[in-house]
Parts: C-alpha cells; sequence; structure tokens
C-alpha cells in the first residue's frame, strides 16, 4: 500500500455517498480517488453536491469494476443488490466497505424474508462498539472492533440499527432487560431516504408533517437489530420496531423500552441499569452515555460522529427506557465507514472523525 491511502467512492451523487467524501476530505490520511455513480456520469460531482468545495470539479465516472480498480480503498454507497453485484467483481486486496445493506446478515433466510431477493454473503459487521458476550471470557465482554482490524471487507451497519443497538444493548449484554419484549420508536429525518424522487418525500407532504412507515414488523432493520442483540447476549428478541418520518434533513431519535429481566427489582434496578451503561460506554471515542437528567437531541448529533444515549428506569411500568440520537448520514453511515476504514486499516480508530454537533 502507498503511503497515502486512496479511495474511491461510488454512489458518490448520493446522500450517504456524498457525505462520505465530505468525511474523506477532511482526513489527514487518505486521498478521493475515483468518484463513481450511476445516471450522473459524465457530469462534475458538484453539480450534485456543491457544498464539497474541494471536490466539486471532479467528473463522476460510470460504477464499472475498472474504475475502481487501482484503489486501496473503495467505498460503496449503493442501492442494495446494486453493491453486491459490483462487491464481487473487485480484487480481494482492496479494503471493500457496503454502506449498503447487501452483505449484513448472516442468516440467508432472514435475508430472503426481507429483501426478498439471493443473499450475497455476510462480510465482518462494521459497529465497533457493538458488544459480543456470547464470545467473551469470563469477566470479560468483547467488542466488534477486535474483529475489524486487518480485514477486506466491512459490512456498514445501518442507520436505524445503529440507534437501536447502541440504546439498548448494554442493558442486553448485562442481563438486566428481557429482549423478549422490546418497543422502538424512532423519529427520523428524510435524508435517511436518499435523494432520489418519491412522492411521498416531496417536501409539500412533509413539511409540517409526522407520519410512521414501515409499520407491523415490516421494516429491513428488524432482523438486523434481532442479530446484534443476540450477538450482545440475547437468546430471544422479540421486537416491535415503528419509525417515523419528520420534518428534518438529517437526525434519528430512537426510544427504546424494554422490560426489566426477570428479578431485577424496579425499585433498585436505577443504580445497575446507570452502571451497565456507564461500563459499556466509558471508553468509546463516538458512543456517550449522558449525566443524568441530560436528554440526547439530534442537534446535538448533526455533522458529528457521535451516539449521544440516555437511561432511566420507569419504575412503575417495570422498563427500561432509553432514547439514542444519530446523524443518520454520519454515526449512522458515512463515519462509522471512516471509523471501521481506520480500524481494519490500522489507523487511530478516530482519524478524520469529529464529535463536535453544528446545533442549533
Ligand atoms: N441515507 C442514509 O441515511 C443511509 C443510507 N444507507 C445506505 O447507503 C446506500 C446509499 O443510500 P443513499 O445515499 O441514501 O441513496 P441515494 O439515492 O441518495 O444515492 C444512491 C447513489 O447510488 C447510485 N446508484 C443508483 N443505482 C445505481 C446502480 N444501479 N449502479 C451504480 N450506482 C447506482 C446513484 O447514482 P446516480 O445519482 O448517478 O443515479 C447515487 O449516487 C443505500 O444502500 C442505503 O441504504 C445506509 C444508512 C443510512
Ligand atoms: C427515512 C428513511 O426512509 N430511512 C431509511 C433508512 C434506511 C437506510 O438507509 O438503511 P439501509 O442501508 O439499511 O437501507 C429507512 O428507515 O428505511
Amino acid at each position: 500500500m502507498s503511503s497515502t491511502i486512496r479511495v474511491a467512492v461510488a454512489g458518490a451523487s448520493g446522500y450517504a455517498g456524498g457525505e462520505t467524501l465530505r468525511l474523506l476530505a477532511a482526513h489527514p490520511l487518505v486521498e478521493v480517488g475515483a468518484v463513481t455513480a450511476h445516471v450522473s456520469a459524465g457530469s462534475a460531482l458538484g453539480e450534485h453536491q456543491p457544498h464539497l468545495r474541494s471536490l466539486a470539479h471532479r467528473v463522476i465516472q460510470p460504477t464499472t469494476p475498472e474504475a475502481l480498480a487501482g484503489h486501496d480503498v473503495v467505498v460503496l454507497a449503493l442501492p442494495h443488490g446494486a453493491s453486491g453485484e459490483i462487491a464481487a467483481q473487485l480484487p480481494d486486496d482492496a479494503l471493500v466497505l457496503d454502506l449498503g445493506a447487501d452483505h449484513r446478515l448472516t442468516d440467508a433466510d432472514a435475508w430472503r424474508a426481507f429483501y426478498g431477493s439471493e443473499h450475497a454473503g455476510s462480510w465482518p459487521y462494521g459497529m465497533p462498539e457493538l458488544l459480543l458476550t456470547e464470545k467473551a471470557g469470563a469477566g470479560a465482554v468483547a467488542r466488534q472492533r477486535d474483529h475489524l482490524t486487518g480485514v477486506k471487507r466491512v459490512a456498514v451497519p445501518g442507520c436505524n440499527v445503529t440507534a437501536v443497538t447502541l440504546g439498548l444493548q448494554p442493558g442486553v449484554a448485562a442481563g438486566l432487560v428481557d429482549p423478549s419484549d422490546i418497543v422502538a420508536v424512532l423519529a427520523n429525518g428524510y435524508s435517511g431516504a436518499g435523494r432520489s424522487l418519491k412522492p411521498h418525500l416531496l417536501a409539500s407532504e412533509g413539511l409540517g408533517s409526522a407520519r410512521p412507515y414501515a409499520v407491523g414488523g415490516t421494516h429491513r432493520h428488524v432482523p438486523e437489530i434481532a442479530q446484534n442483540l443476540r450477538a450482545a447476549g440475547a437468546s430471544t428478541v422479540r421486537l416491535s420496531f415503528t419509525p417515523t418520518l419528520v420534518p428534518m434533513a438529517r437526525g434519528i431519535l430512537a426510544t427504546v423500552t424494554a422490560p426489566l429481566a426477570d428479578g431485577v427489582a424496579p425499585g433498585t434496578a436505577a443504580r445497575s441499569v446507570r452502571e451497565a451503561w456507564s461500563e459499556a460506554y466509558e471508553d468509546e471515542p463516538f458512543v456517550h452515555l449522558l449525566p443524568e437528567g441530560q436528554w440526547p437531541s439530534t442537534a446535538m448529533t448533526a455533522g458529528a460522529n457521535t451516539a449521544l444515549v440516555q437511561v432511566v428506569v420507569d419504575e412503575a411500568a417495570g422498563r427500561v427506557v432509553t432514547v439514542t440520537a444519530v446523524d443518520n448520514l454520519v454515526k449512522g453511515t458515512a463515519g462509522q465507514a471512516v471509523q471501521a476504514l481506520n480500524i481494519a486499516l490500522g489507523l487511530p480508530e478516530t482519524s478524520g472523525l469529529g464529535t463536535e454537533g453544528v446545533a442549533p
């Protein structure tokens, strides 16, 4: 590998590709190589991403194995299906990060049930903070980052998945919550849906209005969240998951509740719950448990690679309540991808990534 790491970005005209380029442009150890897309091939990147000033003159190429060859790293920010197809044609010695869903699930049946197509296979999962209770020795909890150094393929997690998993997993790993009755309700910004035209995403439909989507257990992120919580130690996961589009460009606010586990008394659980969440994240650079009484908001994470988490015990309901905020395009996608890139290549995990939001 040359001393400067060359990174190609496929899907450069889209939201996730654009955010990846914004982060890479400021990364001290990498340079941006080819930028590719689909119908926008042949046009200048600045026509699609005018905020990326240093890259505005770049010409977008078609997404082909030839255009993506000769790079140390290839980031695929493509619709699912498209990324699996091109990934299969990329060289084994390049690090490939797939921001889409194609390689996240280990269960091919779950893939077929939720995506309705053939499974492309599973890659190492790019959520460094994921707790791996089942693989830990006595008294230790492993984390997914331990399995990312040196890998050549990374499946970057879904944005909703990131918020829900990071919010609840400490309680699952510590055996404090019952994962067989999880309820998750999310407020989601519009950029999560990508930038292609869809009637329900028109400003006239969305401004001043909030509305749910993928209601009733149909969202594709349900099996991915269950996979993560099983890794964190859950034997049975039952999840009611309801996302809601709200009129903001970026951000996810995930409110996740679960009953206290059998034998955990509501009146005395507050301290052990606080300790479990605090221990899980005290050394994490990008996942922060907020001080007691302070609640996350999406604005606090805008533009930052942070997940901000709060947790309390609702004694009357006998449930743990967690609220997590992420920027769907940063910790929910592009930032998490750069974090995984750093780990995979043995760079400092925080290179090129910030924790400061842009509120208000
Ligand atoms: N938006 C988000 O918050 C998140 C997105 N993701 C994932 O990232 C991926 C990209 O999403 P997003 O950026 O939102 O989507 P966009 O619709 O904004 O962008 C899609 C990009 O893919 C390109 N593209 C579309 N079809 C093809 C194809 N057949 N071959 C090659 N390129 C193609 C488009 O090029 P062109 O414009 O030229 O047609 C465009 O650059 C998806 O898999 C998504 O699920 C993951 C987490 C969060
Ligand atoms: C608002 C909105 O529609 N958000 C999308 C975000 C999904 C996403 O981008 O994640 P994948 O990579 O798994 O597709 C959704 O909830 O489906």
